[in-house]
């Protein structure tokens, strides 16, 4: 970050009470007794696992070992950090590490029987089976008789309130379907964004799989065939991270999903879905800096220059809005614009707001949440579309 530009502090774990406090220390536990009941690894795993639990609710950080493949890579990323402890780290640096760890510990990376299974493979697995996927996908066949404008605003909205199907968020915030409130809404300048531009490229940052992921294709395929985007690319996680976030097999399962109800409107989006693959118009990518511990203003070059060709980026969810602003306690009514003014392309928030970081808001919008009781910036409740236009 220059000297000049104007910042706040960096989130830490380290106060009880506290969001990211509450995060390694209620969170964590539940997901690892999760992880620990849903797949049958043996004692080294769990022992692991367990061992992982208690360095990071009370330990120091310890580095990977040698055999890991990025261990330099972390080495470099964490060099002021090993050997603190782990709520002296910042909190998007250490909760991005302890999902790192937890695939150490499972055995992901490492050859073996365990190479290559995803942790949480089996609450993305139950979500995109379960009933409200159905409905979801029933929900898809009044799409064709909405009038475009409708269409699209109906799909934006669809892939907002998708990030609140988060299997993290539900271990300890609220479940539940509705809604959320929009806090910002700069949804017209995105689609006169796209509209402006001769032959726009979109590239979408993904979030979680499942429910999420589900609209966010159906959004890509309405961009697509709307001719609101020439051509997609979609980024998703080189591997899995924070419970629910998309990784490639989590695109193809979902493309299954969608293409095994044919005949039905759900059928033909994963049909055109598929073919854009084929020819190109949609890409699927990863890169490995999507699981690292730092924000969007340490994009490395070649990542950098494959965005800045976007017309628009959308970027999905509650961690790559900490990433894409910076996980710090900005002002709330720090401009949005400023805040993002690093990224290489015109780009778009879609997020429902679940950690302590937000920017962008009118102060009677924050006067009003604050007199509230609500835990407005963490609950899920309220979500966001905010937009920067111009590169
Ligand atoms: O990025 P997502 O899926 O919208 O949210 C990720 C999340 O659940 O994980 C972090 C806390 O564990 C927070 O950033 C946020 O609450």
């Amino acid at each position: 970050m220059s000297p000049n530009m104007p910042t706040a502090p960096t989130i830490l774990s380290d106060v009880p009470g506290s969001f990211a406090w509450g995060v390694f220390h209620e969170r964590h536990p539940k997901l690892v007794r999760q992880v620990l009941d849903a797949l049958p690894y043996g004692p080294a795993e769990r022992a692991a696992v367990e061992e992982l639990l208690v360095e990071s609710t009370g330990g120091v950080l310890q580095p990977l070992g040698t055999s890991a493949h990025d261990h330099r890579q972390w080495r470099e990323w964490g060099a002021d950090l090993f050997g603190k402890p782990w709520d002296e780290a910042p909190f998007l640096w250490a909760e991005s590490y302890f999902y790192r760890r937890l695939l150490e510990a499972t055995g992901y990376f490492r050859p073996g029987a365990w190479h290559g299974i995803d942790p949480f493979a089996p609450f993305k697995n139950a979500e995109l089976a379960g009933p409200a996927v159905v409905d979801e996908l029933a929900a898809l066949d009044d799409l064709p008789s909405l009038p475009a404008k409708k269409r699209s605003d109906v799909l934006l909205a669809s892939a907002l309130w998708g990030n609140r199907a988060d299997l993290a968020l539900r271990l300890t915030g609220p479940a539940g379907d509705a809604r959320p409130a929009l806090l910002a809404d700069d949804s017209p300048l995105l689609w006169s964004t796209l509209a402006a531009s001769g032959s726009p490229r979109v590239c979408l940052l993904a979030d979680n799989a499942g429910r999420e992921l589900l609209p966010d294709l159906v959004l890509i395929d309405h961009l697509l065939t709307a001719g609101q985007a020439t051509e997609v690319a979609l980024y998703v996680k080189p591997a899995p991270y924070y419970v629910s976030d998309a990784t490639t097999a989590d695109v193809l399962a979902t493309l299954d999903r969608l293409r095994a109800e044919a005949g039905r409107e759900a059928g033909r989006i994963g049909g055109r879905l598929w073919q854009a693959m084929n020819d190109g118009t949609l890409a699927i990518r990863t890169h490995p800096f999507l699981c690292a511990p730092l924000p969007f203003s340490d994009l490395p070059a070649d990542l950098r220059a494959e965005l800045s060709g976007a017309a628009m980026t959308i970027v999905k969810g509650d961690l790559n809005y900490r990433r894409l602003v910076g996980d710090r306690l900005w002002a709330p009514t720090s401009p949005f614009a400023e805040r993002v003014g690093h990224f290489p392309s015109p780009v778009a928030a879609l997020r429902t707001l679940k950690s302590d970081v937000i920017v962008g808001l009118d102060e009677p919008v924050v006067a009003g949440l604050d007199a509230t009781e609500e835990e407005w910036r963490t609950s899920g409740t309220y979500g966001l579309i905010q937009v920067r236009t111009g590169a």
